[in-house]
């Protein structure tokens, strides 16, 4: 395999880095010469062309001067021993195999490359761009957008959203693959069977029912739960975040009618998600999130509207409004990120995968992810990983809350083979040492950043009986971002009481209006947090400045830049 990898290596590296080398060279010097030209020839032309392009060559000479990251440079040092050799070779074979040979590629057959802020062109552009459309060719949808551009004229149409079903696993959270036992969950995160096809943009992501299947009812085993009178307690055999949904788990077993199908017949072979075999595969995958003759390509700004415009959805009950679902999955999108071993992480998209997706701590985020898909299915380009991050992004602005820096790139796993590890989202019903275990020893955050995350994270949105178990809000306007949650928590009275609906116990204020998780109580119990708790209540603009930096390192865990920003490792 190494031998192979050499090669690979070799071949990319001699042969078509070279030729890789010449045609950017040429091409990027023509533009260079081209722009400079044009800004000075075309000052009649329209003002917003002119804008794009003098953005476009700004990005141009930034991309000159962005460093490689540290982590790839690691790679290119000299083998520290014989066995680091070895991985330094296969990262190198990896890497230059994909820059040069899958990009290569990708330039010479791919259709050239237009930004237009609208997603269609001005006829009296038409002309214009069609001259530039040669030396567009090697941009890429990290150059020329600028997200904060806002274009002045009319969207061409807005997209109606509806609600889909998923197809979710019952046994997501066991060691074993989920694709043999399914339901499906409605937007309200109710369960049953699959009552409406599901559409083929969404199968081909998720594990498709076989025709062949058995149906029958399973019983959902439930987490054991010992509670003590101070703080409830999950013993998890299984991997459930938020857990103390483990009451709600065993009674919701019993209500909620679940049919759950097998396959008659699965073999292991089965089972299997399709598998990267070929340099054909790999090239398809890679073209598929880079259409670049897309009319929308590269429009992020269109997208980003896309966004803000599903937010409010009446139908989804009783909050109207699904921005706090969407900051929740993209903080879930990240949060299987490990910084030892580098796994998981949003790089990869790996939560459109049914196995990590039917994870029992991401119950209920079907809603973000139903609006997500659908709005990917309109810009097909993007890959999931970008689309996902900045779900989160655009609803903390459409809530009020603080500008958050987001950068495209990431690419997409071609199959689940990447999909981390169950089982590490945070447990609610836990202390300190835990969230200080997620969140500085295996996510990497300070105890600045983990309490700006928590606190902003939950001064949105609430919990919901039906998802998690524990039910209420945690500050009087849950659609607006502020640093209400550190007022609350240190100003109203806290205690210990039990949600009705589910029997599970969490922390209420004295007149039971707002609620808090055990987790929440520790951001002022632990001295560490607390400090940072009293400060955030005290500093609302130093709050938003704070939690802005931890969520945008929060959306870039896992995800390794080269010199133009894009993800091209991790495959
Ligand atoms: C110790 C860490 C955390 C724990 C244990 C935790 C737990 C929970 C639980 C149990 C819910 C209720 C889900 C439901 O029933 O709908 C929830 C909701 C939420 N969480 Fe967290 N969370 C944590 C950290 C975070 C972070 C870091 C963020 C984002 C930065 C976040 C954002 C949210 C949001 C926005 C909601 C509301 C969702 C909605 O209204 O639909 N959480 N969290």
């Amino acid at each position: 395999m190494a031998a192979y990898r050499v090669y690979q290596q070799s071949l990319s590296y001699s042969v078509y880095s070279l030729l890789a080398y010449i045609y950017t060279a040429i091409s990027q010097s023509y533009q260079q010469v081209f722009l400079v030209h044009n800004e000075v020839q075309n000052k009649d032309a329209n003002s917003h062309f002119r804008d794009a392009q003098f953005k476009r060559r700004e990005a141009l000479l930034n991309r000159r001067s962005r460093s490689v990251s540290n982590d790839i440079k690691d790679f290119f040092d000299i083998p520290s021993s014989f066995t680091d050799s070895f991985a330094k070779i296969w990262f190198r074979s990896a890497y230059y195999y994909d820059k040069y040979v899958v990009h290569f590629l990708d330039i010479i057959t791919s259709s050239p490359y237009i930004y237009t802020p609208n997603g269609y062109i001005a006829e009296d552009m038409e002309s214009h761009i069609q001259e530039q459309r040669g030396m567009q060719a090697t941009l890429t949808p990290i150059l020329g957008v600028d997200p904060t551009y806002e274009d002045p004229q009319e969207l061409p149409t807005t997209k109606e959203f509806y609600p889909k079903p998923y197809i979710l696993s019952q046994r997501s959270a066991g060691k074993i693959h989920p694709t043999d036992h399914l339901v499906s969950q409605n937007v309200f995160g109710e369960l049953s069977k699959p009552s409406s096809p599901i559409k083929p943009a969404l199968t081909e992501l998720f594990d498709i029912p076989d025709k062949s299947v058995v149906v029958s009812a399973i019983p959902i085993k439930a987490p054991e739960v010992i509670s003590d009178s101070s703080k409830p307690v999950v013993k998890h055999s299984a991997s459930a975040e938020h857990s103390a949904s483990a009451k709600h788990s065993a009674s919701a077993s019993t209500s909620v009618s679940r049919a759950v199908t097998q396959h008659k017949s699965a073999t292991p072979s089965q089972e299997e998600p399709p598998v990267s075999k070929s340099i054909f595969y790999k090239i398809k995958i890679r073209r598929k999130n880079k259409q670049t003759s897309h009319p929308t390509y590269g429009n992020y700004d269109l997208v980003r509207r896309r966004i803000k415009d599903c937010l409010i959805q009446p139908s989804y009950q009783p909050d109207g409004n699904i921005g706090p679902n969407m900051v929740r999955f993209t903080w879930h999108c990240c949060a299987h990120y490990d910084q030892q071993s580098g796994t998981g992480g949003c790089s990869g998209g790996t939560l459109r995968f049914a196995q990590e997706f039917n994870d029992i701590g991401n119950t209920g985020l079907n809603t973000a992810k139903s609006y997500l898909d659908q709005i990917h299915e309109e810009f097909p380009w993007m890959s999931f990983a970008d689309l996902y991050t900045l779900g989160g992004v655009v609803a903390i602005e459409g809530l009020a809350g603080p500008k958050i820096e987001w950068k495209p790139g990431r690419t997409d796993c071609p199959d689940s083979k990447k999909v981390p590890p169950m089982g590490r989202l945070p447990f609610a019903t836990l202390g300190s040492d835990h969230v200080r275990e997620v969140f500085t020893n295996r996510l990497g955050f300070t105890d600045k950043e983990t309490v700006a995350l928590i606190g902003g994270g939950h001064t949105l949105g609430g919990c919901h009986a039906r998802f998690s178990g524990f039910h209420g809000i945690w500050t009087k306007n849950p659609f607006k971002f502020d640093n209400e949650f550190f007022k609350v928590l240190l100003e109203d009275k806290w205690s210990i009481g039990t949600v009705p609906q589910s029997g599970v116990d969490q922390y209420y204020n004295e007149d039971k209006s707002l609620m808090m998780l055990n987790t929440d109580m520790e951001m002022m119990r632990d001295p560490e947090f607390k400090k940072w708790t009293l400060i955030f209540a005290e500093d609302e603009q130093f709050f938003f400045a704070q939690f802005a930096i931890a969520y945008a390192k929060l959306i870039e865990l896992g995800v390794i830049r080269d010199e133009d920003g894009i993800q091209r490792v991790k495959l």
